[in-house]
């Protein structure tokens, strides 16, 4: 008896020991095949992976230098978090848009949320019921059809816009495009008409591009890998972004209670103009508010920045290209003659103009890396694992300089657009500029209308061109944009002149 005791207790063990042994090895087998079946990528470290190879600066252009090694879908691990680039148009419409069911999720961003981003729509999970809330209003209301009851309101903003430039010195140029694209939001969401450099919007406008300037691409801060570091102070290391949520939130804060709350109180008194605000307003009550807010404050910041980036972007470009300019002018002088200014019914008969903004959204769009995308199961791709829980980007700046689309691609060259013979009969841009599949840009129409209608109306008043230094020298404007998730030019010292 006690003979076999001892005989069993080592049989048991060893058996053991040799089951989870096969365990282990099973498991170690798949990891491996499953590894092999990943995108190509760079090497990365086992443990942290690509951290320590993650690009500091101008990330999109060197994930497209990476992809002429590893191909139009690579794969990249952060800290155990896998990212997906996607560096060719086919293969951002063959996964964001063929398989939009199940690659139109958001990832979770702790950074953002902290800042008071939690409800809504940029961020919101696919397929959440607030999601498909806040989708349809936007869509509703930006739709192709319905933006064309913009297009007055754009017009006057427009002429405004040129009168202020000419009446004002070059320092506050940018300002100025800045107002103009906010007095266009303002007016859609809230019925609310800029007059003053006090307006409370400005102000809110102004904290929140300072936000974004300093956060980073989602996803991307020590504090989405580490949510703990939330508990630290700034000082502490990784931890520094709390101090941006400390500045940031507040304003975050008033930019989704002030809209509603203004409309409300001018709906009380019968003076509120027709906005976004209103509409949904007077369609549902009560718990659908913060919806409202959330998707008002949505179109603040998605299309703030991005539409003033795009017109401090045409300008740079003026200034580089006077060539191009004057041939635009004669264009307009020839359609539109001098005794009037352009108007959204001369957009056909302006080519050029529309060749223009087309390059002006490839030349330096202004989210070059889109906004992640999530994929909550695994999927297969030309044989390549996507892994589930992957943050999908795609790279829109890599398909503006894909060579066997547009020839020159770093040139700024308008006329590539134009059918052949007079140009080369490239595709617009506005296809990829605008983001991929169910989560494509909901401001696009509305961002577009804006942008012609600058840009015509600038182009038909002044001319734009190098700022002179003290001494009476030429100073020609450097091409850089700032870091982060949505882009500004730097450094653009430009004059326009009547
Ligand atoms: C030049 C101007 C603009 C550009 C280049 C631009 C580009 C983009 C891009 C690339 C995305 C991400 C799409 C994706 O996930 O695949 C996006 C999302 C979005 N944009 Fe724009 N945008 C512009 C202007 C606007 C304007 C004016 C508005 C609102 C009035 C707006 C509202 C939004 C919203 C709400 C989303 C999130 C959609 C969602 O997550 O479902 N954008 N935009």
């Amino acid at each position: 008896m006690t003979h076999s005791h001892f005989l069993i207790m080592p049989l048991i063990s060893y058996s053991l020991v040799a089951f989870v042994g096969a365990l282990i090895s099973v498991a170690v087998l798949q990891r491996r095949r499953r590894a092999a079946m990943l995108p190509p990528g760079p090497p990365g470290d086992p443990f942290i992976g690509h951290l320590l190879r993650m690009p500091s600066a101008d990330s999109p252009l060197v994930f497209h230098q990476w992809a002429q090694t590893y191909g139009p879908v690579m794969h990249l691990k952060v800290l155990g978090r896998s990212m997906i680039i996607l560096d060719s148009y086919q293969a951002a419409l063959d996964l964001l848009d063929k398989k939009g069911l199940i690659y139109s999720d958001r990832p979770k961003f702790t950074l953002y949320e902290l800042l008071g981003w939690t409800p809504d729509l940029v961020l919101l999970p696919y397929g959440t019921k607030a999601q498909s809330i806040q989708r349809h209003m936007h869509q509703s209301y930006l739709s192709r059809q319905k933006v064309g009851d913009f297009k007055l309101m754009q017009t006057e903003e427009a002429r405004r816009l040129v009168l202020t430039l000419m009446e004002s010195p070059p320092e506050q140029y940018a300002t100025l495009m800045s107002r103009f694209v906010t007095g266009i939001i303002t007016q859609i969401v809230a019925g609310h008409r800029i007059s003053s450099d006090h307006d409370p919007y400005l102000q809110i406008s102004h904290s929140i591009c300072d936000t974004f300037a300093k956060t980073g691409p989602p996803g991307t801060s020590p504090i989405d890998f580490f949510p703990i570091l939330q508990h630290f102070s700034p000082w502490f290391p990784g931890a520094a972004h709390m101090g941006v949520v400390r500045t940031g939130r507040p304003a975050i804060r008033e930019l989704h209670e002030y809209p509603l709350r203004m409309v409300k109180e001018q709906r009380k008194v019968g003076e509120a103009q027709p906005s976004f605000i209103l509409e949904q307003l007077e369609k549902m009550e009560g718990e659908d508010e913060e919806q409202i807010k959330g998707a008002a404050a949505n179109m603040f910041a998605a299309g703030e920045l991005t539409t003033w980036t795009s017109l401090t972007v045409f300008v740079l470009a003026m200034v580089l290209h006077p060539e191009v300019q004057a041939k635009a002018q004669r264009e307009i002088d020839l359609v539109v003659g001098d005794m009037r200014l352009p108007e959204f019914r001369d957009r056909e008969d302006l080519p050029l103009v529309e060749c223009i903004l087309q390059e002006t959204l490839r030349w330096m769009p202004p989210i070059p890396l889109g906004m992640p995308h999530y994929i909550g199961q695994d999927d297969m791709y030309c044989g390549m694992l996507i892994p589930k829980g992957s943050l999908i980007f795609a790279n829109i700046r890599a398909m503006g300089l894909d060579e066997s689309v547009y020839s020159d691609p770093t040139s700024f060259r308008p006329e590539r657009y134009l059918p052949q013979p007079a140009g080369a009969g490239e595709p617009h841009f506005s296809n990829i500029a605008f983001g991929f599949g169910r989560r494509i840009c909901t401001g696009q129409y509305v961002a577009e209308q804006s942008l012609w209608i600058a840009i015509a109306s600038i182009l038909a008043t002044c001319t734009i061109a190098n700022a002179v230094d003290e001494n009476g020298s030429i100073i020609v404007p450097g091409i850089a944009m700032s870091d982060g998730l949505l882009r500004r030019v730097l450094h653009s010292s430009d004059r326009l002149s009547v």
